[in-house]
């Protein structure tokens, strides 16, 4: 018995005060079921004195104490009537030597209604636990909806099967993962569905786009800071989101784009596990998965200096690719269904049919803004369909970036290079979308059909 040093003494007496000062109720008794001892709060439900000394049968009804001192097998939580109550009873054989030497009993609740209402309150507890579980996997901090399971996830070409596959497979662990892919190709809907199928899937998702964020900003964005860390920092500090997604998921989108100040503090926090804010002196330990995402070429980033080789593969313990659109055109035709009825769904249209052209002139399509443009032109063909009949007329690509044709600029500006004479196209669609979507980046990159990263870009590229 391990005991604490200054009671060694008189532990047997601490012991026995112990004893009666708990709640339960507790007897001893002998190998021959005669009681070597009954706690005050036994004796007070039973309303019994002077009981040492007694057999077990006399003051205790039902009893089974002298029994398990025979069959020296211990009975937990039996339930046995006492004056009227049933009562949760254990009663363990001491056992030395191999022989029984005393059996001590002990009774849970004094009445069995007390089991019943703790587990009334338990079960209640799960079920409030289990809602707001429900909750937050229904809704995000803005109220959109933040998980995203496989099924959501459209497509059966054999390549996209099989990643699917995989990915559902990597999910379960805590590897970190490289996505890869074009722009628009689901890399952002994969890392949401790993997360939410991971054992962290309850925990945040957090995602931060590397090329959206100032490089002066993003190491407080990443870190945090502490209260006064610089000019303009809030008093009391922020936690960055690695602290943000802690117990959960941190997708580092663009990852390719990051700047290599910050790589090597990155690699440290993947080595360490712990992070510390700008201006912090202290390591915070931090639980993330990590996931990164990018549409560059990662290996071209690592020849022409851009990224660290062993950051890169720190992050690229397991790669998803998925392809581009363009290379599994059996997939647009499904995809367009389901995203169809989707959009049906929120634009109020319905479509009664679809002419064969519209598949042809979809499925011709090359594709550069991967599924994202293809759910925006599906979204304006909607719009432009007047009798509820889809015709290859309503299939438009205005704003693709890979059109050589420049449109009306290219008619104004014959004798312009071809090089000025996309950028002057690309310049006006970013400016009526821009337009359109009243300042809101998010809202024009979609309606460009490039990913907002690719708009920043394009804004600091043309100093618009
Ligand atoms: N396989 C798919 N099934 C259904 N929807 C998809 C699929 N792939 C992409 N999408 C949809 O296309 C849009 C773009 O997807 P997402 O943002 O995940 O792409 P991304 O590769 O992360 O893009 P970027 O690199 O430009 O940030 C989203 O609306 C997404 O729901």
């Amino acid at each position: 018995m391990s005991v604490y040093p200054q009671f060694e003494n008189n532990y047997r007496n601490i012991l026995c005060d112990a004893l009666e000062y708990t709640y339960e109720c507790i007897v001893l008794t002998d190998a021959d079921g005669y009681i070597l001892y009954m706690n005050k709060p036994y004796q007070e439900f039973l309303n019994v004195q002077d009981v040492v000394g007694r057999h077990v049968t006399e003051v205790i009804e039902n009893t089974r104490m002298h029994i398990v001192a025979q069959t020296a097998k211990a009975e937990i939580a039996d339930v046995q009537r006492i004056r009227g109550n049933d009562m949760i009873a254990n009663r363990i054989p001491i056992v030395r030597d191999g022989r029984v030497v005393a059996v001590i009993g002990t009774v849970l609740f004094q009445d069995v209604q007390q089991l019943y209402a703790l587990a009334a309150t338990v079960d209640r507890l799960r079920k409030e636990v289990d809602y707001y579980k429900g909750e937050l996997r229904r809704k995000s901090r803005h109220g959109r909806r933040v998980t995203t399971s496989f099924d959501e996830i459209i497509g059966e070409d054999p390549r996209m099967v099989d990643l699917k596959r995989l990915a559902m497979r990597v999910a379960k662990s805590n590897t970190t993962v490289l996505i890869t892919g074009e722009s628009g190709t689901g890399k952002e809907l994969l890392a949401r569905a790993m997360h939410a199928a991971s054992p962290r899937g309850l925990g945040p998702f957090i995602s931060v786009n590397c090329t959206a964020i100032p490089e002066t900003l993003l190491e407080s964005e990443l870190f945090g800071y502490e209260g006064g860390a610089f000019t303009g920092a809030s008093p009391s500090g922020k936690k960055g989101k690695f602290e943000l997604a802690d117990h959960g998921t941190l997708l580092l989108d663009e990852i390719g784009d990051m700047p290599l100040s910050l790589q090597a503090k990155l690699l440290r926090v993947l080595q360490e596990r712990e992070i510390e804010r700008v201006g912090g002196t202290q390591p915070i330990p931090v639980d993330v998965r990590i996931i990164s995402s990018t549409h560059r070429n990662m290996v071209e980033q690592i020849r022409c200096g851009r990224f660290r080789e062993d950051l890169f593969y720190r992050l690229n313990v397991m790669n998803l690719h998925i392809p581009p659109l363009r290379e599994r055109r059996n997939d647009i035709r499904r995809m367009s269904v389901q995203m169809l009825s989707q959009l049906e769904k929120s634009t109020g249209y319905q479509v009664r049919d679809i002419e064969q052209g519209v598949w042809r002139k979809l499925e011709q399509h090359g594709w550069p803004g991967n599924v994202r443009e293809l759910r925006n032109v599906l979204e304006r063909a909607l719009h432009l369909m007047e009798d509820g009949v889809l015709r290859p007329e309503h299939i438009t690509f205005p704003f693709s970036m890979s059109d050589s044709s420049c449109g009306p600029a290219a008619t104004a500006e014959p004798q312009m290079a071809l090089r000025d004479c996309v950028a002057e196209a690309e310049k006006s669609a970013i400016r009526s979308a821009l337009a359109a979507a009243q300042g809101d980046k998010r809202e024009a990159a979609r309606l460009l059909g490039i990913s907002k990263s690719a708009l920043y870009q394009k804004l600091i590229d043309y100093q618009l």
